[in-house]
């Protein structure tokens, strides 16, 4: 397995050289979106890696998840940090960039150069704020189309991603059928649960709780909510975890000291963690685009929009499918993937299926885990003989 793992030791040294430096796209069509809003100014971050082939059928689109961006394989500027997925993308890799044109890009409602709360609204002259449309996952795959259209890109050879990504491969596949070739939705569920729209609220109120949130409009007043959005992140955090990687890596450890210090102080090795985790997160994430992503999560249902059926949503689909799930994935369970899988064998789709053992927790799809590896390399291979590249 060992050359299918390549080593995450050094994430700079493995990030590559984007084909696009800092893309940016502004379609001249309005994005018409769900919440019968009709943004006219809009525009779109993205980054590519790889050489798009003569007959425009080699691009792999991926999309991110909840707090990802457009960095995929590529050094992030904002945090100085290679991208989030150069173990699964770059040469040789799973998605070997030596083969395939990968685009990435920053989701509608995101804040790393996409249109998003933090945008200035041109009618106003000021950000947008909570004036911003609510986006759903719908709306963010119909900015991505603009932007494969305007690449001239007619049919994707995959659309892939993991969490929230796994939503928008499952939505362009039911949007966009005969554009999207082979999919592989990760770690995620057709529709967001009632106790992940939970975790979302609490996150969402402990922003709104900052009195430095000022009613979303902190961009104006010169202030930001930064401890609100720390403390949801911390909460958010626990649940990309597993107990046992929480045990693993932390036990009950104190953190440098050999006692308790009968205080509030972060005595606890996982205290003073998901601390980290809260601050280094308000460093590269705008609060209200926080609110506005997470709430797209939370709309999403597929089968809802068919009426109650999510078979109807692939109905008729020549996609290739590949589904995965961690054994240890509470977020998205593998019983929120076994769903996606009937649906596909019910609308007679192409569908493989493997639950990957880890004890990573959902998190574990941007992490290095070679039988995830194993599993999208002879997937995209197998789809790529398929399509004669
Ligand atoms: C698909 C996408 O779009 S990507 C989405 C955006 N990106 C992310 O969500 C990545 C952020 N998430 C993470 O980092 C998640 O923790 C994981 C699970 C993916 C990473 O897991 P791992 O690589 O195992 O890292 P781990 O969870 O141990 O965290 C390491 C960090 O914690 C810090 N840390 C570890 N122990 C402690 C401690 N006791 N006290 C304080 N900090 C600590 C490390 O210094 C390191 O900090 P750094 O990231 O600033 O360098
Ligand atoms: N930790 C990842 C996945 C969450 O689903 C993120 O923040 O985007």
């Amino acid at each position: 397995m060992s050359d299918l793992s390549p080593s995450l030791a050094d994430p700079l040294k493995e990030a590559n050289e984007p084909s696009s430096p800092v893309a940016r796209f502004g379609p001249e069509a309005p994005l018409l979106m769900d919440c019968g809003v009709v943004l006219d100014h809009w525009q779109i971050a993205y980054q590519t890696y790889g050489t798009l082939n003569a007959d425009k059928s080699n691009a792999v689109l991926v999309c991110h998840a909840l707090t990802g961006d457009q960095y995929v394989a590529s050094r992030n500027p904002i945090t100085g940090k290679g991208g989030w997925w150069t173990a699964m993308i770059g040469p040789g890799k799973p998605i070997d960039t030596d083969r395939f044109f990968v685009i990435c890009a920053n989701v509608v409602g995101g804040c790393t150069g996409t249109t998003g709360p933090a945008s200035t609204n041109p009618a106003t002259g000021k950000p947008w704020g909570l004036s911003f449309p609510v986006v759903t996952i719908r709306d963010m795959v119909r900015a991505q189309a603009a932007l494969i259209d305007s690449l001239g890109i007619e049919t994707l050879f995959c659309v892939a991603g993991g969490s929230m990504g796994g939503m928008q491969v499952l939505q362009w596949a039911a949007s966009y059928p005969g554009r999207v070739f082979s999919a592989l939705p990760l770690a995620t569920g057709a529709k967001h649960s009632a106790q992940n729209i939970a975790f979302h609220e609490v996150g969402r109120q402990a922003v709104m709780a900052d009195p430095d949130w000022r009613q979303g409009r902190y961009l104006e007043e010169g202030t930001r909510p930064s401890k609100g959005l720390s403390v949801a992140r911390m909460g958010a955090h626990i649940t990309y975890l597993s107990e046992q990687a929480l045990h693993r890596k932390f036990g009950r450890k104190l953190q440098d000291r050999e006692a308790p210090t009968f205080s509030f102080d972060a005595d606890f090795q996982v205290e003073s963690y998901l601390r980290h985790q809260g601050l280094s997160f308000v460093e590269r994430f705008d609060a209200n685009s926080y609110l506005y992503v997470t709430r797209a999560m939370d709309y999403f249902d597929l089968a809802a929009d068919h009426d109650g059926v999510l078979a109807r949503a692939f109905a008729g689909t020549k996609t290739r499918f590949c589904v995965a799930s961690f054994t240890s994935d509470w977020l998205f369970p593998t019983a929120d993937s076994r769903a996606i899988v009937h649906a596909l064998n019910a609308a007679g789709a192409s569908v493989s299926f493997v639950e990957l053992e880890s004890d990573k927790g959902h998190d574990a799809f941007l992490l290095e885990e070679p039988n995830l590896f194993a599993t999208t390399r002879g997937f995209i291979g197998a789809a790529a003989r398929a399509r004669g590249l």
